[in-house]
């Protein structure tokens, strides 16, 4: 899947507005997909996942660290996300279809946080690169 100059440039811009708050974004993305979705708890029962806690903020900086690692290397991301399919796909299982559950979380929190860089030619752009990073992370499911 390739990236035109247009999303590359929204993906990057926004990409620069989110590295400096990667906690805060990662944990309100996951309050909304486990608030909207609870069945996607199931995978963390290890965590404590009350509003504002440790665990969601460390986990949400992770994942939202590891979308910039692909925001960053746009155009090999299979390469940059390799360790991660492994993960997901050998030891965590998680059900493919909790990564739009998750990718519509991340959107949602975007289009909050930065309404006026998160336009519509924005949201199509992020919509592709996240369905990109999941289709990644899943590419190694058997
Ligand atoms: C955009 C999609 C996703 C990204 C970028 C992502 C990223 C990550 C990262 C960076 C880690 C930490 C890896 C490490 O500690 O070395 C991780 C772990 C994990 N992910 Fe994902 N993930 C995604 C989707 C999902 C989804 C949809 C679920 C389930 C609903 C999920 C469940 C988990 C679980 C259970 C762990 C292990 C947590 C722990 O015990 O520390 N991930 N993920």
């Amino acid at each position: 899947m390739t990236f035109s100059s247009a999303e590359k440039a929204a993906i990057a811009s926004l990409w620069g507005k989110v590295s400096g708050h990667t906690d805060e974004i990662g944990a309100e993305a996951l309050e909304r997909l486990f608030l909207s979705y609870p069945q996607t708890k199931t995978y963390f029962s290890h965590f404590d996942l009350s509003h504002g806690s440790k665990d969601l903020r460390s986990h949400g900086g992770k994942v939202v660290k590891a979308i910039g690692n692909a925001a960053t290397h746009i155009d090999d991301i299979p390469h940059a996300l390799s360790a991660l399919s492994d993960l997901h796909a050998f030891k965590l299982k998680v059900d493919p279809g909790n990564f739009k559950l998750l990718s519509h979380a991340i959107q949602v929190t975007l289009a909050i946080h930065f309404p006026a860089e998160f336009n519509a030619d924005a949201q199509a752009a992020w919509d592709k690169f996240l369905a990109v990073v999941s289709a990644v992370l899943v590419s190694k499911y058997r």
